[in-house]
C-alpha cells in the first residue's frame, strides 16, 4: 500500500528525532511492502522564521489531507520572549484544534533494563503499565486570554460534550486493558472539574464492567510516585495531563522515551513524542529518538491499521533498550544515529 505521511519536524531536536522515525518507517516499508510517501512541512519556530506564521496554511492543508501526521517538537529560546506576538507553541495548539484530535494517548511502561534509572525503588516499578488519556483540545489552553497592564487571565472552559467524548474514549480503552479507570480532577476547587466528575459518574453507568475511581490531581501527583503500578487508564483534562505525564516519564527513566497518539473522531491523527525541543541538547546529535520512533509505531497501528508492522517496531525498540546502545539520557553514550542504526538492525534481524 501507499501511504501519505506529513512530517512536521519543527525545532530543536525535533528534526533529529523525526528524521530517525522516518528511517524506521522506510525500513518497515521495505520489509512489509509499503510505500511511505513523506511530505515534510513547516511548523513552530522554523515556520515563523520562514513565513511569519507558526502554522502556515500549507502545513495545515497537507496535514488534513494526509493519512497521518508525525511531529517532532516545537519551541525554543529564540522564540520565547514573553512579548513575542507569535509563538511556536501556538502552531501546535492550532494544529491539534484544527484536526480536532481531542484524545491524547500517552502510554507508559517501565523497561526492566532501565528501571535503575528511575528515582524510584525498583520494586515500586514492577508491573507499571499506564495509559494516560489527556484531553487535548479544551481547557485553559484554549480558553479566552486577556492581558491588562498589571493582570492576566486564562479562562478554563469545558463543555459537557468535550468531556464526554474523551471520557468515553478512555472507558473504551479501559475495556481493552485491565478495566480500571482513574479520573483525575480538582473537583474540590474548580467548577470545570465538578462538571468533569459528574460527567464521568454519569458515563460510569454505561460501563459497569469498568471500575472507576476519582482522584484529586494534587494527591495523584504523589500517588504516581508512591503506587504507580495501581493505575491502568488515567483520564484527565488538558493541563493536568500535560504535567502528570512529564512526571510519569521519570518513572520510565527519561522524557525521551515516551510516545503519544492524538486521535479524534475522523481519520485525522497526530503522533508526537511527549518531550519538547530540548534546546539544551539540540544540534548535538544526542537526542533519544525512541519516543518518536514509538510514536511512529502508534501511527502504524492507529492510523494505518498495520498492527504487525507496529509490533515489529516496538519489538525492535525493546531489543535495543535491553541490549543497548543507549543514548545519554538513559545512561549510555550513543548518539541519535547509533540508536537508530541499532533499531534498524534489530528490525532486519526480526523475521516477521
Ligand atoms: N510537543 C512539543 O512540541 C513540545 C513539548 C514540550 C515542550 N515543548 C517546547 O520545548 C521547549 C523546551 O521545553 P522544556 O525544556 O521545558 O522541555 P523539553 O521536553 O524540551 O526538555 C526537558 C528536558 O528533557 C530532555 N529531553 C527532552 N527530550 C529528550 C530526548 N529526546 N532525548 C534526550 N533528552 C531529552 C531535555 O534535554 C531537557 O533536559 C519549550 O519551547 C517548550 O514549549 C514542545
Ligand atoms: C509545547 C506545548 C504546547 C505542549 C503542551 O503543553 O501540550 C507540550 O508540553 C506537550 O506536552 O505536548
Ligand atoms: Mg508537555
Amino acid at each position: 500500500m501507499n501511504y501519505r505521511i506529513v512530517t512536521l519536524p519543527g525545532d530543536g531536536v525535533g528534526p533529529e528525532v523525526s528524521a530517525a522515525a522516518v528511517e524506521v518507517l522506510h525500513e518497515i516499508g521495505r520489509q512489509f511492502g509499503h510505500q511511505f510517501q513523506i511530505d515534510e512541512q513547516l511548523i513552530g519556530g522554523a515556520a515563523i522564521d520562514a513565513t511569519g506564521q507558526a502554522l502556515p496554511e500549507a502545513s495545515l492543508e497537507a496535514a488534513r489531507q494526509a493519512d497521518a501526521v508525525l511531529l517532532g517538537a516545537v519551541g525554543g529560546p529564540k522564540w520565547s520572549d514573553p512579548q513575542a506576538k507569535v509563538r511556536p507553541e501556538q502552531g501546535l495548539l492550532a494544529l491539534r484544534a484544527a484536526l480536532q484530535v481531542y484524545a491524547n494517548l500517552r502510554p507508559l511502561q517501565v523497561h526492566p533494563a532501565l528501571a535503575e534509572l528511575s528515582p524510584l525503588k525498583n520494586e515500586r516499578l514492577q508491573g507499571v503499565d499506564i495509559l494516560f488519556v489527556r484531553e487535548l483540545t479544551g481547557g485553559t489552553y484554549f480558553g479566552a486570554k486577556q492581558r491588562g497592564k498589571d493582570f492576566a487571565t486564562d479562562e478554563c472552559r469545558y463543555t459537557e460534550a468535550e468531556i464526554e467524548r474523551v471520557v468515553r474514549r478512555a472507558f473504551e480503552l479501559a475495556r481493552g486493558r485491565r478495566r480500571h479507570l482513574t479520573s483525575v480532577d480538582k473537583a474540590n476547587v474548580l467548577e470545570t472539574s465538578r462538571l468533569w466528575r459528574s460527567t464521568v459518574q454519569r458515563l460510569a453507568g454505561e460501563y459497569p464492567d469498568v471500575v472507576v475511581e476519582h482522584q484529586l490531581v494534587d494527591s495523584m501527583a504523589m500517588l504516581l510516585l508512591t503506587q504507580p503500578s495501581r493505575y491502568d487508564v488515567v483520564v484527565t483534562e488538558n493541563l493536568f495531563g500535560d504535567i502528570l505525564t512529564d512526571e510519569a516519564a521519570a518513572l520510565a527513566g527519561s522524557l525521551g522515551l515516551l510516545p503519544s497518539a492524538s486521535l479524534g473522531e475522523g481519520r485525522n491523527a497526530l503522533y508526537e513524542p511527549i518531550h519538547g525541543s530540548a534546546p539544551d541538547i539540540a544540534g548535538q546529535g544526542i537526542a533519544n529518538p525512541v519516543g518518536t520512533i514509538l510514536s511512529a509505531a502508534l501511527l502504524l497501528r492507529h492510523s494505518l491499521q498495520l498492527d504487525a508492522e507496529a509490533s515489529a517496531v516496538e519489538k525492535a525498540v525493546d531489543h535495543v533498550l535491553s541490549k543497548g546502545p543507549h543514548s545519554r539520557d538513559i545512561g549510555g553514550e550513543a548518539g541519535t544515529d547509533e540508536v537508530l542504526t541499532a533499531v534498524l538492525k534489530a528490525l532486519r534481524n526480526n523475521r516477521h
